[in-house]
Order: structure tokens, then C-alpha cells, then sequence
């Protein structure tokens, strides 16, 4: 796939294909958060023993957002694949403009769902994948720096059902444009649904979760990540909200 040749981007097999590679990362990333406790003062907006004078949000908000003003200056959001939390703050490039070619419907420009993949991040993936539940001060900064490779990775996997939503409104422009001017939701979501792909996602990822989670050299080693809860994410949170916004992309598309 590459992004300054739309075609190769329509493309639903390589779209799948760049989903399919996507799991190793989220997959490694969950494995080097799960050397660490729940370390819940991270998320604790304007939490006083972690203080940071006038900003108004938790010590993951302050390190994600000043994180990303870094990375704007240095184009990582110019590229179609990436998402911002921070859109408000974010700085232009240094660098000159790769001025990629239009892919999606800039009606859907608005279609940003970091604030919810955060929040779920914190609420159902952080207490699967930790250590245990607890707090340790020395890891405040690593915990940061783990969870925003975490919420970066998995931004990029779910806003990719953009492209997916792009991929199949082209490939059945008619169907697509009855039901998004009907506002047919369910009807939208019926259509982009692919129940077989989604079942050789889940039996993929117990069999990478099973193979990456575990010492080769020490079967009897303690898992750094389960299948099941590999499985429980992927099948609760990241699908669902991955279709959640091929739905919302394709509802905003014609406008
Ligand atoms: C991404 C697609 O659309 C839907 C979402 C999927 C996912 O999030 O993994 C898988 C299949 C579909 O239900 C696709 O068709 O490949």
C-alpha cells in the first residue's frame, strides 16, 4: 500500500494485508505494557502527586500531547494513516508537505475517534494487559511512553476503517448511496460487516498471542499477554470500534 497511489489504497486485500501486519505491533506493545502495574495516578487528570502546573488533564494526556507536537513538526500527521489526540494542538511541519494525493472524502475530515479509543484503552485494555493492579512511582514515565505506543498503534488500526469504508463504497457506490441517504445505520453496518474475516482475525491472533506471548525457551514461563485476552480486546473493543467508524466515515461521505 502507498499512499501517493490511490489505487494500491482501495485496494480491501491490501488494506487487510497492512491490518493482518498491525497485529504484531499491537501485539508487542501490549507485551512491554504488561511488564508494568496498572500505575492508575497516569490517568488521573490533574492529579496532585503528579503535578503539572496550569495544564488541565492527566500526566498521559501531558506527555501524549506534547509528544505529538514533536511529531507534527516533524510530518507525521500530514500522512493519511495517522490521527492525532491532541488536533487543536498540533504545530506544522518542519519538513516540506509530501502533498499526498486526496484518498478520503474530505467531508469525513471530522471522523476522529481518539478521545473514545482512549478512554476505552484505560477503562478494559490497561487492566487485561498489566502486571497487577497496583502503582509503582519509579514507572510513571515508562507507563506514559508504553501506553501512547499502545493508543498510537491502535488509532491507527481502527481510523483504518476509513480506508476500508472507502474501499467498499467504491465497490458498490449505488448500495452505499441508498443507505447512506436513508440513514440506514444498521443497514450500513449489515454491509461493511465480514463475519468470516473477523473470525480468521480472532483464530490468527490466539495463535500469535500463544507463539509471541510466551518464552520459547521456557514454555513454563509467566505469559506476558493471554490469547483470551488477546481475543476479548480485539473481539470487544477493537473490531467493534473499527466498524464503528467505517460507519460513521460512510454516514459523513456523501455530505
Ligand atoms: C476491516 C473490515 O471490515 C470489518 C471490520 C473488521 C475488523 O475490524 O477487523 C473485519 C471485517 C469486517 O467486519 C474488512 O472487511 O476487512
Amino acid at each position: 500500500m502507498d499512499f501517493t497511489k490511490p489505487e494500491t489504497v482501495f485496494k480491501l486485500e491490501n488494506i487487510r494485508n497492512e491490518l493482518v501486519k498491525m497485529e504484531d505491533s499491537i501485539i508487542f506493545q501490549f507485551i512491554e505494557r504488561s511488564h508494568f502495574p496498572t500505575n492508575h495516578n497516569v490517568y488521573i487528570a490533574n492529579n496532585e502527586k503528579l503535578p503539572l502546573g496550569k495544564f488541565d488533564g492527566s500526566f498521559l494526556d501531558w506527555a501524549l500531547m506534547h509528544l505529538e507536537i514533536t511529531e507534527s513538526q516533524l510530518r507525521r500527521f500530514e500522512s493519511p494513516d495517522e490521527t492525532p489526540f491532541f488536533p487543536d494542538k498540533i504545530l506544522d511541519s518542519i519538513l516540506p508537505s509530501i502533498n499526498y494525493p486526496q484518498i478520503l472524502a474530505p467531508s469525513t475530515e471530522s471522523v476522529n475517534y481518539n478521545n473514545k479509543i482512549k478512554n476505552m484503552y484505560i477503562k478494559e485494555i490497561v487492566p487485561l494487559v498489566s502486571k497487577y493492579d497496583g502503582d509503582d512511582a519509579n514507572n510513571y514515565g515508562s507507563v506514559a511512553m508504553t501506553d501512547i505506543q499502545c493508543l498510537q498503534s491502535l488509532s491507527r488500526r481502527i481510523h483504518f476503517g476509513r480506508f476500508v469504508a472507502e474501499s467498499k463504497f467504491r465497490s458498490d457506490v449505488e448500495l452505499y448511496t441508498t443507505l447512506i441517504k436513508n440513514k440506514d445505520v444498521d443497514g450500513i453496518m449489515e454491509h461493511i460487516t465480514n463475519s468470516a474475516v473477523e473470525e480468521k482475525i480472532l483464530q490468527r491472533l490466539t495463535t500469535k498471542a500463544e507463539v509471541y506471548g510466551v518464552d520459547p525457551t521456557n514454555k513454563d514461563s509467566e505469559r506476558k499477554i493471554t490469547p483470551e485476552y488477546l481475543v476479548k480486546i480485539y473481539k470487544e473493543f477493537v473490531i467493534p470500534m473499527t466498524k464503528e467508524v467505517e460507519v460513521e466515515y460512510l454516514l459523513k461521505r456523501l455530505d
